[in-house]
C-alpha cells in the first residue's frame, strides 16, 4: 500500500562550495580517483595509522581530541553507511557514517529514515520466522502424508501420524494462519521504545514531506505518522479549558490514510473526498457491508464539508470533502502516475529516449538511455557494457569453494555448508524474490560445487537485474541511474561488474572516475575508523591472507572505465538509498569477494539510486601529487558537500 502524504519541502540540489572542512593525509578510497603512487599512498596510510594512534593514546590522557573532532579525517567505508545493520548499533549519525554521537541532533529526516530501516530489518527477521514455521509446516505435511500410507499396514506408524497431523491442524502451525510479521516489528518496536514519535500532534510531522510513500501501514506507526494499523482515521482527544464546551473532549483527527480500500473515495490528489471509517469488510472482499455511524474519528476530521449518503453498495456513509491547505508543496504527480502502474507502455512514450537499451541485449530486461539535459541530446559513450565480470591476465581467481551437500534449494541452515557460515541462519528470506536481512560484513551464498540449484534462496545476488532500470542525464552529476519498479529494502540491486585487477595496476593510470576498490578485509577488521557490521560470520580465509603491514590497502579493484554494467552509473549520495555488500559465491577469498549493491530502504519508483562511495575527505591525489576535491551535488539534506 502506498501513500502520499500532504506535505513536502523543496530540496536543495546545490552543494555549498566554500564548506570548510578539516584535511586528512591523503589515502586511497573505495570507488576512487587515481593518479598517485602506491608507495607514496601506503606511506601516507601508514601515518595516518601513527597519527590516528597518537590521537587515541591522547584521548586515553584524556587531553586529546574527542572522537566527534577527529582531524585525521575517517576513511569512511562504502561498507558502512546506513545500511540496516549499522543501525543496530545505535544507528550512525545523519549522513556522516560517524557512530552515533548524543551531543550531534539527527535531522528529522534522518531520524525517520533511522527508524524506517529499524522497522524494516524487525520485519525481515519475522519475515524469516514465518518463512521457518511455514517451512516446517510443509514437512510435517509431507511426513504425515507418508506416514498415513504406512499407517494402513502398522498401528504404530498410525499412532505417530495422529500425532503428526494434530500438530498440523494446531492453530500455531497451520500455514494458513496468518501471522503479521509487520504487526510482530511494530510489536518489537514498542518493547524497545523505538517508535518514533509516540505522542499524537496536530500538523505535519518533521522529517516527512509532501511525496513521502509509506510501504506499509506499520511504517506509519512506526514513525509515528498515524497510531493504527487498521484505522484510516487517527484522533486524539482536544479538550477546551472556557466557554460553553469547557467540560467536554472532542475528538479531532491529526491524520487520516486513504488507502484504496473504500469504495467510496474520491482522490484527486488536491481535492479528496474521504469516506469515513467503519461498515466495510476487513476480511473479505473489503466492500461496504454495514452503514456507517457518526462517532469516533468520523466526529473527529475538520473539512471543508461533510455529508451523509447512500455509498456503491448501498449503505450509509459519511463523505468529507478536503482541500490541500494553501502553499503547500505541489504534489509530485509523476511518482503517483507510476505508483499507480503507468508506466510507459511503449518506447515512444519514454521522453528524451537516446539509446533504447544501453546493455544492448545482455540484460533481461533492456536499461533505456534518457537525457532531457543536453542539447542536442547525446547518448552515454565511451565505454562497453558487460554483464559479467572479466579477469585482467595477471589476477588468478582462487579455486571453487567445497560448497555445500544440499539438493533443490537449501531448507536447513543447520545442515546447509554454506549457511552454516553465515552464522545461524540464511542471510536472505525468500520474499519478492529474496531479501538480505541487514547488511554483514561478508554474505556466504551457495556456489558452483554446491549441490543446490539456481532457485535456491542462497542465491539471491547471483540472478541478474531484475527490475526495470533507466539510465537518464542530470544537469549536476552527469548520468544516473533509478528503476521504474518500487524496490524492497533488502533486495538486490545490482553487482558492481568490470575487470578484475590488482589495485597496483591501476594506481599511475589517468583519470578513471569507475574504480571500486574490494575493501571488505578492511571493512571487517574496522580499520581506519569504519564502522563494523554483524560479526556473525565465519571468515577461514582472512588471517592466512593478511599482510600486517599492508593491511589497509585493498590489492584487488573492479576497474569499470572501460567496462562495465549498469552500476558504473550510480552516483554517491550522502544519505544513500543502497548499501554496499560484499558476497563471496564461487571461492572464499574476501579480497576478491563480489561487491553487490542492495537497497537500503523502500525505494519507490523514479527516485534515484545511490550509494555512498565512501571517500575520506582529502583522500584522492592528482598526477601533480596534489589533493584533488570533488564537489557533492547529491542534494541530501545532510549533504557533507564533497566527495572527497
Ligand atoms: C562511478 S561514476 C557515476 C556515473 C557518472 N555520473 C557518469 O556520468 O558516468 C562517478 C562520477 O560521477 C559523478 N558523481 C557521482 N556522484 C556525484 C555527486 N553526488 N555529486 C557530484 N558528482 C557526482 C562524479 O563525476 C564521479 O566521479
Amino acid at each position: 500500500m502506498v501513500v502520499q502524504s500532504l506535505v513536502q519541502s523543496s530540496i536543495d540540489a546545490q552543494a555549498d562550495a566554500d564548506a570548510e572542512i578539516s584535511s586528512p593525509p591523503p589515502r586511497r578510497a573505495s570507488s576512487r580517483l587515481q593518479g598517485k603512487p602506491r608507495l607514496q599512498k601506503e606511506l601516507l596510510v601508514r601515518r595516518r595509522v601513527q597519527l590516528l594512534d597518537e590521537h587515541e593514546d591522547g584521548d586515553r590522557e584524556g587531553g586529546g581530541l574527542s572522537k566527534r573532532a577527529n582531524v585525521y579525517g575517517r576513511r569512511r567505508s562504502h561498507a558502512e553507511n546506513e545500511a540496516q545493520g549499522a543501525s543496530s548499533n545505535g544507528a550512525l549519525e545523519g549522513g556522516t557514517g560517524k557512530p552515533s554521537d548524543p551531543l550531534v541532533e539527527k535531522s528529522d529526516h534522518v531520524k525517520v529514515k533511522e527508524t524506517l530501516r529499524l522497522f524494516n530489518k524487525h520485519y525481515l527477521y519475522f519475515v524469516q520466522e514465518e518463512e521457518k514455521r511455514c517451512r516446517k509446516v510443509e514437512a510435517d505435511n509431507k511426513a504425515s502424508a507418508s506416514s498415513k500410507k504406512a499407517s494402513k499396514s502398522s498401528k504404530k506408524a498410525s499412532k505417530s501420524s495422529k500425532n503428526s497431523k494434530k500438530e498440523a491442524s494446531s492453530p500455531d502451525t497451520k500455514v494458513g494462519k496468518a501471522k503479521r510479521p509487520d504487526l510482530k516489528a511494530l510489536t518489537k518496536m514498542l518493547e524497545n521504545k523505538e517508535i518514533l514519535r509516540g505522542t499524537k500532534r496536530i500538523g505535519s510531522i518533521p522529517g516527512i514531506d509532501v511525496g513521502h510513500q509509506f510501504y506499509s501501514r506499520a511504517e506509519m506507526v512506526a514513525v509515528g505518522f498515524h497510531s493504527h494499523w487498521l484505522n484510516g482515521i487517527d484522533y486524539m482527544g482536544q479538550s477546551y479549558s472556557k466557554g460553553e464546551y469547557s467540560n467536554y473532549t472532542f475528538p479531532l483527527a491529526v491524520a487520516i490514510v486513504i488507502s484504496g480500500m473504500y469504495e467510496d473515495d474520491l482522490d484527486n490528489a488536491e481535492d479528496v473526498v474521504y469516506t469515513g471509517q467503519g461498515g466495510h469488510n476487513l476480511t473479505g472482499d473489503k466492500r461496504q457491508i454495514q452503514d456507517q455511524v457518526l462517532e469516533r474519528g468520523n466526529l473527529a476530521l475538520k473539512v471543508v464539508q461533510y455529508w451523509a449518503e447512500k455509498g456503491i453498495s448501498g449503505f450509509t456513509v459519511f463523505k468529507y470533502r478536503l482541500r490541500r491547505a494553501d502553499g503547500q508543496p505541489a504534489l509530485t504527480t509523476n511518482q503517483v502516475q507510476f505508483i499507480n502502474g503507468r508506466v510507459p507502455q511503449s518506447l515512444s512514450e519514454i521522453r528524451g529516449l537516446v539509446c533504447e537499451d544501453i546493455s544492448e541485449g545482455q540484460e533481461d530486461v533492456p536499461i533505456p538511455a534518457t537525457n532531457l539535459v543536453d542539447d542536442p541530446p547525446v547518448a552515454p559513450t565511451g565505454f562497453t557494457y558487460c554483464k559479467s565480470m572479466q579477469i585482467a591476465q595477471n589476477v588468478k581467481l582462487p579455486t571453487d569453494a567445497t560448497g555445500c551437500n544440499c539438493k533443490g534449494t537449501c531448507m536447513d541452515p543447520k545442515t546447509c555448508a554454506c549457511t552454516m557460515l553465515n552464522g545461524s541462519d540464511f542471510p536472505y528470506v525468500q520474499r519478492d524474490g529474496g531479501r538480505l536481512i541487514e547488511a554483514k560484513d561478508v554474505v556466504f551464498e551457495c556456489g558452483p560445487k554446491c549441490g543446490c540449484g539456481p532457485a535456491c534462496v542462497n542465491r539471491t545476488s547471483q540472478r541478474g537485474l531484475k527490475y526495470r532500470f533507466e539510465v537518464f542525464r542530470t544537469p549536476m552529476k552527469g548520468w544516473a541511474v533509478r528503476s521504474w519498479d518500487f524496490i524492497p529494502s533488502g533486495a538486490p540491486v545490482c553487482e558492481y561488474i568490470g575487470i578484475l585487477r590488482r589495485t597496483e595496476d591501476v594506481d599511475n593510470a589517468s583519470e578513471n572516475y569507475y574504480i571500486f576498490d574490494i575493501d571488505c578485509l578492511q571493512t571487517m577488521k574496522g580499520l581506519d575508523g569504519r564502522e563494523r557490521r554483524s560479526q556473525a560470520v565465519c571468515l577461514p580465509a582472512v588471517n592466512s591472507l593478511e599482510r600486517p603491514d599492508d593491511q589497509n590497502v585493498p590489492d584487488f579493484c573492479i576497474d569499470a572505465g572501460s567496462t562495465g554494467n549498469i552500476a558504473r552509473f550510480i552516483n554517491h549520495s550522502c544519505e544513500p538509498n543502497l548499501f554496499v555488500q560484499c558476497v563471496l559465491s564461487s571461492h572464499h577469498d574476501i579480497k576478491l569477494a563480489r561487491i553487490m549493491l542492495f537497497a537500503a530502504d523502500n525505494i519507490p519508483p523514479l527516485q534515484e539510486l545511490t550509494y555512498d562511495y565512501g571517500y575520506a575527505l582529502d583522500s584522492v591525489m592528482g598526477p601533480d601529487g596534489k589533493v584533488k576535491q570533488m564537489f557533492c551535488h547529491c542534494g541530501a539534506t545532510g549533504c557533507r558537500k564533497r566527495l572527497f
